[in-house]
């Protein structure tokens, strides 16, 4: 029997300083939008409540950033779930987003968890159908909602990114 690796990592808050690495750890993931590194950076600081990083050994091996969408308090938006190569496959996505959940939760109720997913990004849809199970509710995706690829640059031929939602919770 293969034993699943124990997870050595520490989920904290991140913090302005982890900006770069993080920069660095969604190049390397290379299935996300890679934004710019002062993006990265002013997330870790203005939106660190809702942003979370998994440090193992000193490196930045997972990220997730998430925020309030303005007007409808009781959703919760996960904008990108990163994680290094390295590390797939040992729960730490899913452990980030429970991390992230229980977090905002405590601040004030999350009725939707909602994300955009493109259809090749299999391991992220995966992740959210595993989330929802555990959740016990529902887990849906809608083409009409999200980004379809039309709102992109022609030349970028980026993939559609529908809406992933959970929820309600109870
Ligand atoms: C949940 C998640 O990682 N979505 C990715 C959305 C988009 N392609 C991005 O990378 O920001």
């Amino acid at each position: 029997i293969v034993q699943k690796a124990a997870i050595k990592q520490e989920l904290r808050k991140p913090r302005k300083q982890d900006g770069a690495a993080v920069w660095e750890l969604i190049k390397r993931a290379g299935t996300l939008d890679l934004n710019s590194a002062y993006c990265y950076i002013l997330l870790c600081d203005l939106y660190k409540d809702t942003c979370l990083v998994a440090e193992r050994e000193g490196r930045i091996v997972g990220f997730v950033s998430a925020l309030r969408p303005p007007g409808a308090d009781d959703r919760l938006f996960i904008w990108q779930v990163a994680v290094d190569p390295g590390e797939r496959g040992k729960g730490l996505g899913r452990a980030m987003l429970e991390r992230m959940l229980a977090t905002v939760a405590a601040e004030a109720p999350v009725r939707f968890i909602e994300a955009t997913v493109s259809p090749s990004n299999t391991a992220s849809l995966r992740l959210f159908k595993a989330v929802a199970r555990e959740l016990g509710c529902t887990f849906r995706v809608s083409e009409q909602h999200g980004y379809p690829a039309g709102l992109f640059p022609q030349g970028q031929h980026h993939e559609s990114e529908p809406l992933v939602v959970i929820g309600p919770l109870r």
